[in-house]
């Protein structure tokens, strides 16, 4: 039997619906262990042995992961736009975003609710690890997420781009350790330029305003 392939526009649909290849059912959950870890260290109150202790050990496991080899995430993309990717190239490509890939340790995690052409919507909560006023999600990370779920749009709507420009509009404060909600949406288009906005919401209220310039590379636009 021939394994399946896919091309740009069935990535979102094979990413979601095909089985997860088994390297990373363990990749995740590596990552989802390390994600975990980073929340439960912050400010935790321990006495000097056991941090000591804890030192140590993690030591030890980054001497036993060494400094593996790396797959080259381009022969992945270039498959992409041949429709030749296989869905463990849709993975790799995929899997190790830092919003929401769910191989990647420093990834928030992403709850996708709606995707589609007239926009996306996400929930997801953030630990003490995202930080910055007391209680309050860093702004530069709502930055980092807004620009993926602003990306996120573009590519709901089977387009591609580079972020351009992204303004931030912090309105009231993101709360950390509680759920919030993410949306963005296409507003308009000038040729190459597409134009985004988003927003981060806290149940009814609406904590960040974001809108920003994508441009379709000129080699596809
Ligand atoms: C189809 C389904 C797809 C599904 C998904 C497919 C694939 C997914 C693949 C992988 C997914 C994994 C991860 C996703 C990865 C990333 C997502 C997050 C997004 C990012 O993290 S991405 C990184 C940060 N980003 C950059 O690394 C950009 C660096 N930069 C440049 O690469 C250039 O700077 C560029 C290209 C921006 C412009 O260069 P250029 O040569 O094309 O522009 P040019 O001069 O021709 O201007 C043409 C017109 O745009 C206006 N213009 C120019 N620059 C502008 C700007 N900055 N802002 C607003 N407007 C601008 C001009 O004013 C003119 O406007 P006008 O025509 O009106 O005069």
């Amino acid at each position: 039997m021939t394994e399946k392939t896919f091309g740009p526009f069935e990535l979102q649909k094979a990413y979601s619906t095909e089985p997860v290849p088994d390297d990373f059912v363990l990749r995740r959950r590596i990552s989802t262990a390390m994600r975990t870890l980073s929340e439960r260290v912050i400010r935790a109150e321990v006495d000097q042995a056991t941090l000591q202790h804890w030192a140590e050990q993690l030591e030890a496991v980054v001497a036993t992961v060494g400094e593996p080899e790396r797959r080259d995430s381009k022969q992945a993309n270039r498959k992409l736009f041949t429709g030749a990717a296989t869905i463990e190239d849709l993975y790799h490509m995929m899997d190790f975003d830092p919003v929401s890939g769910g191989a990647n340790p420093i990834a928030p995690q992403v709850t996708w609710v709606q995707e589609g052409q007239e926009g996306v919507e996400g929930t997801l909560r953030l630990g003490q690890q995202y930080q910055g006023p007391p209680g309050r999600v860093h702004g530069g990370v709502i930055a980092w997420i807004l620009d993926a779920v602003l990306s996120r749009a573009l590519h709901a709507a089977f387009r591609l781009g580079v972020t351009g420009t992204l303004n931030i509009r912090y309105l009231a404060g993101t709360p950390i350790e509680d759920t919030i909600t993410c949306r963005a949406r296409i507003t308009g288009q000038e040729g190459r330029k597409i134009f985004i906005e988003g927003s981060i919401w806290h149940g009814d209220q609406q904590t960040v305003h974001a809108e920003g310039v994508w441009l379709t590379p000129k080699s596809l636009g």
